[in-house]
């Protein structure tokens, strides 16, 4: 049985840092690290004040409080981008998505589809929220690419980034139901980057069996690794394991921004040498996600190697 620990994450303070000066380069191989040895850190950013995130979670509750039918109405040619409802095998959960949440346009196409005269409020709210961590999702990137000295490649992998915004919610078992708000896996994106409400229950495995339960610090997002971001990294950066468990009586809400690369992720050449051999093929990255959507064996990073591993 995996042994469940409250030890706390690295925390990463990425703020104020100067490309070029010598915190930054700090900054940049500490968050190698971490993404390296635990396939994952807190985030700490001031720019996510209490009242906004307030604001945030109050808007995602309105959403989620519509009908069934009406946010089914959210559908994507894309697997996992539209509307997921509860399933017998995960009857605490759905989630909601929007794809280009970083254009305006896209989060009030969703909105007028979800209300018969759009919300201005929760439109404006969502898209501002999907860039302010779209810009930490690309510092993130910037600093791993600086980190291994790669990069020149950062600016047009940047150029054909689209993003996801998944919010989630979590209802309370009831007696006799499963506590398991998500199952087992890895992400299938490139970096994810995760807020919540108040209500804890992320819980992320650390080591082979070491599984922490995460308690998100005041004004923190966790940011995770993903089968994308270790196979791009020749295998170097850890996949994160990660599950949902519902342990209170309230409903949980998040929010994850996920990045994809449209397109073809290529394996740096600077990142293959003798120690570390060549492990995967360039791989086209929505195709991994249709790959996994039509049910593999696996829901973790084994899903990756399946599919373009050597
Ligand atoms: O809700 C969470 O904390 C995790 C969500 C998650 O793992 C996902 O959306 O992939
Ligand atoms: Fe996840």
């Amino acid at each position: 049985m995996a042994c469940l620990t409250q030890s706390k994450l690295p925390v990463i303070d990425i703020e104020n840092l100067k490309p070029g000066t010598e915190s930054w380069m700090l900054g940049c191989h500490k968050v190698r690290d971490a993404l390296e040895e635990y396939g994952c850190f807190m985030l700490v950013s001031h720019e996510l004040p209490q009242d906004f995130k307030n604001e945030v979670y109050t808007n995602l509750k309105t959403l989620f409080d519509l009908p069934t039918e009406t946010k089914m109405k959210n559908t994507s040619d894309k697997p996992f981008h539209g509307y997921l409802g509860p399933f017998h095998t995960r009857p605490l959960y759905e989630s909601m998505g929007i794809e280009h949440a970083t254009t305006l346009d896209e989060v009030e196409r969703l909105a007028k589809l979800m209300w018969p005269s759009g919300n201005h409020q929760f439109s404006k709210t969502m898209h501002s929220y999907a860039n302010l961590v779209s810009k930490l999702e690309k510092q993130v990137r910037k600093m791993v690419f600086e980190s291994y000295g790669v990069e020149k490649y950062h600016e047009s992998f940047s150029d054909s980034v689209s993003y996801v915004l998944r919010m989630n919610k979590y209802r309370p078992p009831k007696p006799e139901e499963t506590n398991l708000g998500a199952m087992i896996h890895t992400d299938k994106d490139f970096v994810s980057i995760l807020s919540q409400n108040q209500i804890d229950g992320l819980e992320v495995q650390i080591k082979d069996d070491e599984w922490v339960s995460v308690e998100f610090q005041p004004s923190s997002f966790v940011v995770m690794a993903t089968d994308a971001f270790m196979a791009w990294s020749n295998g170097r950066i850890k996949s994160l394991r990660h599950r949902v468990v519902m342990k209170g009586k309230e409903d949980r809400y998040s929010i994850a921004l996920f990045s994809f690369k449209k397109g073809i992720i290529q394996i740096p050449e600077e990142l293959v040498n003798e120690q570390h051999p060549l492990r995967f093929k360039p791989f086209d990255h929505f195709k991994f996600l249709e790959f996994y959507a039509k049910g593999t064996k696996y829901a973790d990073e084994r899903a990756i190697e399946l599919f373009c591993g050597i």
